[in-house]
């Protein structure tokens, strides 16, 4: 049976309630990969009127793991996750892309990039990070 990659995350997603706060959109999800976006607006800036890092944060962590809980197949959590800032995200949206660089039976080593988008569309890089998402559940001994 082919899985809907779609639909799943949608409703993993729709059930995490700070995700619903920040008004973040899941706008694409496949086999190993995810995009989720916030608009931006004065209360996610840091004092500067840059997107705050915690919201990058949020982003890259978020959209790493729902690319690797695709690619493993079912519930997932980060272990960890490493980000650098790179520039200032000033534009009208933050998006973020992840996908499955390596999957193995328990975890997936996952890459994001996250962009800053201008009202012409223009996309600038923001963040790049990279984590480690893990089966989620106890192991049945
Ligand atoms: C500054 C650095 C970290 C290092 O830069 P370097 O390696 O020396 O490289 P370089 O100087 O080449 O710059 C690279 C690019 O960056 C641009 N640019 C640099 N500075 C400015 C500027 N002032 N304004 C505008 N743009 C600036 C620069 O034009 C260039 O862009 P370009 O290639 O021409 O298009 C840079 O990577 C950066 O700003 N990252 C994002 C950091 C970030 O947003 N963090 C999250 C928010 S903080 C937070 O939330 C937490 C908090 C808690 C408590 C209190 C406060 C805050």
């Amino acid at each position: 049976m082919t899985m809907d990659h779609a639909g799943f995350a949608q409703s993993i997603f729709k059930a995490q309630p700070f995700s619903m706060f920040l008004g973040a959109e899941l706008t694409a999800a496949g086999p190993d990969s995810a995009e989720i976006r916030v608009t931006n607006r004065p209360e996610i800036q840091q004092q500067h009127g840059f997107v705050h890092g915690g919201v990058l944060s949020y982003l890259a962590d978020n959209a790493l793991t729902f690319a690797g809980g695709l690619a493993l197949g079912g519930d997932a959590l980060t272990a960890e996750y490493k980000i650098n800032y790179v520039r200032p995200a000033v534009g009208e949206y933050v998006v973020a892309r992840a996908e499955a660089t390596v999957t193995t039976r328990r975890q997936a080593v996952c890459q994001c990039s996250v962009y800053v988008v201008s009202e012409q569309g223009e996309e600038r890089l923001v963040a790049v990070a990279q984590g480690t998402i893990v089966r989620a559940g106890k192991q049945e001994d």
